[in-house]
């Protein structure tokens, strides 16, 4: 058996935490040969609620759980950990702007950067999914100047599940027929959605369905299906973002599958014209738990358009929380 490893997860009170968490501990992310120890960060008066989740843990006689941590305090939340999933955010209040939305989670990313950058293992894993994931990835990697910036992500791979599943419906196939595909961008309503390079047993997905379909129905339903999921249910997404994370942490710990590749919001080195230094979806292989932008893939007017309209809303985001950033 291996030693085990520390993971954390923030919000780990919330709805996401409670798909998630089981997960981890069952061997999902990190394989059913790794032990885990679990850091459980909520805030104060989620303390009773995370002692419920604690026992619920133990009483599932996880094989594979080492140990369980909970507290409030991010350094204790972060100490020696291996893997950071950062899901506590804070949520759009009645009346709040977006900018106020953006401010209140700089400060939250902040304090977990600096925590992160003091406790943490130099080589620690990090996924943002709280939101605006992308550009608290930014700001929680600006606060750990110790951390390489690679080692800082944004979850995008519910994006990419569902595009997937969209464009498995459309043709008659299923995800298992699906490659390639690509989301590039924000985590938010201007991501790309990319058939034009996505593959449907083999075959471009683009050239398997028409534009207007591609334009007016498949980028719409896939920008919008967080707010669609909201108004079904009355509630967000919570199991399906939570199978999203334990999809991008196994895929960046043990690899992609093949010439595969996988959508993460990573580290922007300047590739495809993107600015560099943002956190930017784009097609990404993994190997030895090292994350690379697939580089080569076929841009077209189209395409370049929407990564720009993207590259515009992430540019806008970061200098709304630049007097916060080091
Ligand atoms: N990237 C994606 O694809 C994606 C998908 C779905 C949801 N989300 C986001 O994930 C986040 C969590 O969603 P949820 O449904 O679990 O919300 P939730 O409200 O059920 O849970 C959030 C938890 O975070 C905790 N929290 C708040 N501030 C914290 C802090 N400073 N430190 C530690 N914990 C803190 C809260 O106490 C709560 O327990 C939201 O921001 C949501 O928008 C992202």
């Amino acid at each position: 058996m291996k030693q085990p490893v520390r993971v954390t997860v923030t919000g780990a009170a919330g709805q996401i935490g409670y798909a998630l968490l089981f997960r981890i501990a069952s061997g999902a992310m990190l394989g059913d040969d790794q032990p885990v120890i679990l850091h459980l960060l909520d805030i104060t008066p989620a303390m009773d609620a995370l002692q419920g989740v604690r026992m619920e843990l133990e009483d599932c006689a996880f094989p594979l759980l080492a140990g369980v941590v909970c507290t409030d305090d991010p350094n204790v939340g972060f100490k020696d950990a291996d893997y950071a999933l950062l899901v506590g955010a804070r949520p759009r209040g009645p009346g709040m702007e977006r900018k106020d939305l953006l401010e209140a989670n700089a400060a939250i990313f902040s304090v977990q950067g600096k925590a992160i950058d003091q406790n943490a293992s130099k080589n620690i894993k990090v996924l943002v999914v709280g939101n605006p994931a992308n550009t608290n990835a930014l700001i929680a990697q600006r606060n750990a100047p110790s951390i390489s910036p690679r080692n800082f992500t944004a979850m995008t791979r519910l994006d990419h599940n569902r595009a997937m599943t969209q464009i498995a419906i459309k043709t008659g196939k299923t995800v298992n027929d699906v490659t390639n595909m690509t989301i590039w961008g924000n985590h938010s309503a201007t991501q790309y959605p990319d058939l034009f390079n996505a593959k449907v047993s083999g075959q471009t997905a683009s050239d398997l369905v028409d534009q207007a379909w591609l334009e007016g129905d498949f980028i719409p339903t896939v920008q919008q299906r967080g707010a669609a999921i909201i108004k079904a249910r009355g509630a967000s997404s919570a199991a399906s973002a939570a199978n999203a994370a334990i999809g991008h942490v196994r895929s960046w710990a043990l690899g992609t599958e093949g010439d595969d590749w996988v959508s993460m919001g990573v580290y922007s080195d300047g590739s495809y014209g993107i600015a560099e230094g943002l956190i930017y979806s784009f097609p990404c292989r993994c190997k030895d738990g090292e994350w690379e932008i697939v580089q080569g893939v076929e841009v077209n007017d189209f395409s370049r358009a929407k990564m720009q309209a993207s590259e515009q809303e992430l540019a806008e985001e970061r200098d709304g929380v630049k007097h916060l950033l080091p």
